[in-house]
């Protein structure tokens, strides 16, 4: 059972404990009206999506820049939806505390960027949010094997992390696959995931479906409805 997230008050059951069986649409920021950041989150929600995921990118892990927690603190109090922040960053654990504070239900580190996962992945937990960590397309489930008691969700990079709008990369599959053969945790994918490709990636064992590119590409509210049909057609 997660530690309750409760920071903030508002996601108290925590939402990756309460998934069940459940297959998810999560809208990410990264291809977002930035000036118009809520609006197309709640275009996304009247769509089906049930959490957020907020692409945090600092130029040293990934070579590109976006917003952190201040952006996610007044994101968090003008939505009704749980937001999962994703630190694409190097040294994560700065970050943790201010993300914490500013209200995320679920925070996901890269092990790749992060010397010491179990206390980076405590810190989270202690803070009252849910801890995931994203795994890089070349980087092995198996890194992560001794780090599954501390982990709330695993989530699969169907991209090299870094922008939106790249290919999806389909041997992904495989490695859903493999994960769910070592943990019963709720595996996430991010990248490339579209009509067509959601129901690959569920398929293979994935319950929440990032997605930017494809969200945003027209009316937010029509592909996210798409994206999430065509993913529990395949459940
Ligand atoms: O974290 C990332 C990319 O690093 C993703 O969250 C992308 O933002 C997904 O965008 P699309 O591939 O769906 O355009």
């Amino acid at each position: 059972m997660p530690v309750a997230a409760d920071s903030g008050g508002r996601w108290a059951l925590g939402f990756w404990g309460e998934l069940g069986d459940r297959i998810v649409g999560a809208p990410s920021i990264l291809a977002a009206d930035f000036a118009n950041l809520a609006e197309d989150v709640r275009r996304a929600q009247r769509g089906g999506a049930e959490l957020v995921h907020f692409d945090a990118m600092d130029n040293q892990f990934v070579p590109n820049l976006t917003v952190g927690p201040v952006v996610a603190a007044s994101l968090v109090e003008a939505i009704d939806l749980p937001v999962d922040a994703h630190l694409m960053v190097d040294s994560p654990d700065n970050l943790i505390p201010p993300f914490i504070e500013a209200g995320v239900a679920s925070i996901s580190v890269q092990p790749e960027a992060v010397t010491h996962l179990h206390r980076t992945l405590t810190m989270i937990r202690a803070g009252g949010c849910e801890a995931g960590v994203a795994l890089n397309p070349t980087t092995p489930p198996e890194f992560i094997e001794w780090a599954l008691p501390y982990l709330d969700y695993v989530l699969v990079m169907t991209v090299n992390p870094g922008f939106g709008g790249q290919s999806f990369i389909p041997e992904m599959a495989d490695k859903v696959r493999r994960l769910k053969e070592m943990t019963d945790l709720p595996i996430q994918v991010d990248g490339g995931i579209t009509a067509e490709t959601a129901p690959i990636m569920v398929g293979a064992g994935a319950q929440v479906l990032v997605a930017g590119s494809a969200v945003y590409k027209g009316d937010a509210e029509v592909e996210m409805r798409k994206i999430i049909d065509a993913a529990r057609g395949a459940g």
